[in-house]
């Protein structure tokens, strides 16, 4: 039997990561997070492009406006999506996690880039501070950056 699967070598892999302007105080934790993790896997700091957009609404919009730029002439390899959406009394919440997922889903299979959606839905605070901790295994962000770079080097086996 074959099998395949993915490693955590990110060296030489060029990489974005979107995060959102919205509760920083969450998001910015789970930028630690992911960077944490690159950087463990190898991937030089100079690789690695931080952008940031005002919502989880705009994720979708600049990942996918980085992916037609750059996905097709191999200056980037993956995309790590990082944001924090906490409900408030409206049913706006549903709305912006709905897109935002469907979005990145989207972009993700229209130029077979590995996106990582690193980006909490949480009822409350709390549950959205529990979600952005130092620890690596409770990081929304640390986990988003790690499928990224197994998804990259899966693909790549692939397509051996
Ligand atoms: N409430 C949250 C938002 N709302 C803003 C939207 O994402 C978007 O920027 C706005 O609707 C303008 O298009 N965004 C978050 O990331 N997190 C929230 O909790
Ligand atoms: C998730 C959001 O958009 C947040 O701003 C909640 O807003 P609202 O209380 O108006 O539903």
């Amino acid at each position: 039997m074959r099998t395949l699967q993915g490693e955590f070598d990110g060296s030489g892999l060029k990489i974005a990561v979107l995060c959102t302007r919205w509760n920083d105080d969450v998001v910015d934790r789970l930028v630690d997070g992911a960077m944490d993790v690159l950087s463990d896997c190898g991937v030089d700091d100079d690789d690695i492009t931080l952008v940031r957009v005002p919502g989880a609404f705009e994720l979708p919009l600049v990942a996918d406006r980085l992916a037609d730029r750059y996905a097709e002439d191999g200056g980037l390899d993956g995309i790590v999506a990082l944001g924090a959406v906490i409900r408030g009394e409206t049913p706006h919440f549903d709305y912006i996690c709905t897109e935002c997922a469907k979005g990145l889903s989207a972009t993700a299979l229209e130029y077979g880039l590995p996106v990582g959606f690193g980006v909490i839905t949480a009822d409350t605070a709390e549950q959205a501070d529990a979600r952005a901790q130092a620890d690596e295994d409770h990081n929304k962000g640390a986990e988003a950056a790690s499928a990224v770079v197994e998804m990259i080097t899966l693909l790549r086996s692939i397509e051996d």
